[in-house]
């Protein structure tokens, strides 16, 4: 079976490494319309889309699975961000609503705890879907929840707990905002090949997208600094250059 670190690493070759994050207010209508219309205008210049809450919430799973599939026969990897963190009986049933939904990937949270990511891990792969975990996040208060020191055998900081989780659980990616470029580094450093680094936060959050390749992120997940520009086209295609730069 391919796996979704294959999948997402092949279109990546042709199409460069940026994830959509398809978020929209709720003064937005015909979210399902819009979305499927980013995909068809966009995708030459994406190897992804993520969907939020902004969509999970109020669109019904038959247009959900409609986005999905579109994105599919675009040749685009889907991610359900619903930060999963619960007991694995419930992390369980989550995912396999998430994969009939047409999901690739989910981003979860590893304060679940490591036997529970690990679980989790497991019975995704086994579908061929994937798991990218936070591990250190974009806006400026994460400074306050995952740096905070800890000690869980030696002293050291959560993300990096976090970090040495992901690598122990085998999973596929990590979130490390594109706003900590020094994180960044120290992630890409110690996980090698072992994980890929997925860094929201480019552009409207202040994160810059060279920097943030040049400190080791695999792919950028990018939302408003292209859905809000008047010309999507040209913003997903100067960021699909600069994700080249890897
Ligand atoms: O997990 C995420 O995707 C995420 C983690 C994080 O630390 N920061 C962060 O901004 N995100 C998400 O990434 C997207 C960033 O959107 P923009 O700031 O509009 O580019 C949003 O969907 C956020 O929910």
């Amino acid at each position: 079976m391919v796996t979704f670190q294959t999948r997402l690493s092949q279109i990546s070759k042709i199409n460069g490494k940026v994830i959509l994050a398809n978020d929209y207010d709720r003064s937005v209508k015909n979210l399902e319309t819009k979305t499927i219309q980013n995909i068809k205008q966009l995708h030459p210049f994406l190897c992804g889309i993520k969907l939020n809450f902004h969509l999970l919430l109020p669109l019904s799973a038959k247009a959900i699975l409609k986005i999905n599939n579109t994105a599919h026969r675009y040749g685009l990897q889907t991610i359900a961000d619903i930060k999963l963190n619960d007991i694995g009986n419930t992390n369980r049933v989550t995912t396999e609503h998430l994969w009939n939904l047409g999901f690739d990937a989910v981003i979860a949270n590893p304060i679940m705890g490591l036997d529970s990511l690990k679980n989790l891990v497991k019975s995704s792969h086994k579908s061929g879907k994937g798991v990218i975990t936070l591990c250190h996040m974009s806006a400026p208060e994460a400074r306050l929840s995952y740096d905070m020191e800890i000690k869980m055998g030696r002293k050291q900081q959560l993300y990096q707990l976090f970090l040495n989780w992901a690598l122990a659980a085998k999973v596929d990616g990590i979130v490390v905002g594109a706003t900590f470029p020094k994180i960044i580094q120290y992630c890409s450093k110690k996980a090698g090949k072992n994980l890929k680094i997925f860094s929201p936060g480019v552009g409207t959050q202040g994160g810059n997208a060279n920097e943030v390749i040049s400190s080791g992120t695999d792919y950028l997940i990018v939302g408003r600094t292209i859905l809000n520009s008047k010309n999507p086209s040209s913003v997903a295609k100067e960021l699909q250059l600069q994700s080249f730069g890897k």
